[in-house]
């Protein structure tokens, strides 16, 4: 019954009111894993002009990793299960098929045990629904991950919105993201990218509450949720989007930066006010006929003007892409931790 409640968006409209308290009471937020001792070292303020610290996320990362393994490892002998992450491919784009053999070698690495499944580009929205079904009904698998984009021809909400938000590794189910939108409220899942910045920012020690934010794009899968999230640390924070008239000027007022538009060194030195941390989701492929691959990958900032102004910066790559992966794999710990009440 419940299942049939959460299965589409159209159906929110229907949920009583008492049935949405009850979807909504107030969660808490997951326990933060304490900063081991080889933690990255916390941030020094740095004098405008000089050279921005590096907040190294595939470092970062690798931390990350190394908890999950461990956690996992422990659970194993203590309940005899592992986590288990389904992903949905559908259609061949060669970086979505890249992205997922990323994601299951990175399963293997911490012993989460990974499930696949690859439809034809034509496949219907019920083959895919069906197979989330199966999943959902699974109970080795913790979490699922439908790989987006989505053929056209695909309804995005109604996909993401047919899988259990229990087993929402990604965040994108609507009922997750409308938590974590709500005050005082907290998603079961917190969607990985945005969560793998806060992770960064918090690593590293930057000072979020009372700080001036400037996210640059609003999309449900980075902007928006990496806004909300900066808000609910207690940032002012301000979104940039494509109809903003003066995107500069508006950023500039930003102690802290986080930009997730897809548009190569959009962001330039003059957008950012002295001594702010930036980090940059951008992932962008330019031609590059020394690389093996023909092209290499930049961020939406201009790395070598932003990096003498700002006093951190992530690189792209090695910066908030490794963590999406990490947090993606912690996800999915929690997701099991829950199924076995493993505290
Ligand atoms: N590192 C990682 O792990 C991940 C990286 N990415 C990368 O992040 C980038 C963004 O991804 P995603 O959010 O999915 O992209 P979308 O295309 O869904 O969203 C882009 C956002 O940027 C805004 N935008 C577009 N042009 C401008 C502009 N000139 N000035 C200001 N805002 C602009 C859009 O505004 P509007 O809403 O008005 O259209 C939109 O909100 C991509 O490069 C993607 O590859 C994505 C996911 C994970
Ligand atoms: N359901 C779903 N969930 C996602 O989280 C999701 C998705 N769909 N669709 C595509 C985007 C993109 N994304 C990235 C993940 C890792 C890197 C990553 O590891 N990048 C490396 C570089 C990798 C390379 O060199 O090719 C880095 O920045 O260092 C990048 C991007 C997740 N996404």
């Amino acid at each position: 019954m419940i299942r049939s409640r959460f299965s589409g968006t159209d159906d929110l409209e229907f949920i009583p009111s008492c049935v949405y308290d009850l979807i909504f009471r107030c969660h808490p937020p997951p326990s933060r894993q304490p900063i081991p001792s080889n933690s990255v070292p916390t941030l020094a303020a740095t004098d405008s002009g000089a050279s921005a610290k590096v907040i190294d996320g595939k470092l970062v990362s690798k931390q990350v990793k190394d908890e999950v393994a461990e956690e996992i490892a422990t659970m194993k002998a203590a309940t005899g299960h592992v986590p288990g992450l389904a992903v949905i491919l559908v259609g061949s784009r060669k970086d979505s098929q890249t992205y997922v053999r990323n994601k299951k070698k990175a399963c293997e690495a911490v012993g989460i045990k990974s499930f696949e499944v690859n439809l034809p580009e034509d496949a219907t929205e019920e083959e895919v629904i069906e197979h989330i079904s199966e999943f959902n009904n699974d109970s080795s698998v913790h979490g699922i991950l439908v790989q987006l984009p989505l053929p056209r021809h695909m309804n995005e909400e109604t996909i993401l919105g047919a899988v259990n938000i229990e087993k929402d590794v990604d965040g994108f189910h609507p009922l997750n993201i409308g938590r974590l939108a709500m005050q005082r409220r907290y998603p079961l899942f917190v969607p990985c990218t945005p969560k793998g910045c806060m992770e960064l920012l918090h690593r590293y020690g930057v000072e979020i509450k009372g700080k001036r934010a400037v996210v640059i794009g609003r999309s449900n899968i980075v902007g928006m949720p990496a806004a909300l999230l900066l808000q609910k640390a207690n940032a002012t924070v301000s979104i940039v989007h494509s109809n903003t008239k003066n995107p500069e000027e508006i950023t500039r007022q930003a102690d802290i930066v986080i930009s997730a538009v897809g548009v190569a060194n959009l962001v330039r030195g003059s957008w950012i006010k002295p001594g702010a941390t930036v980090i940059d989701v951008g992932i962008n492929p330019v031609d590059d006929a020394e690389s093996p691959r023909g092209y290499r990958l930049v961020g939406d900032v201009c790395y070598e003007e932003v990096s003498k102004i700002a006093s951190a910066i992530t690189p792209v790559p090695g910066g908030v892409g490794p963590m999406t992966i990490a947090m993606l794999l912690s996800n999915t710990l929690e997701s099991a931790k829950r199924a076995y009440n493993f505290k």
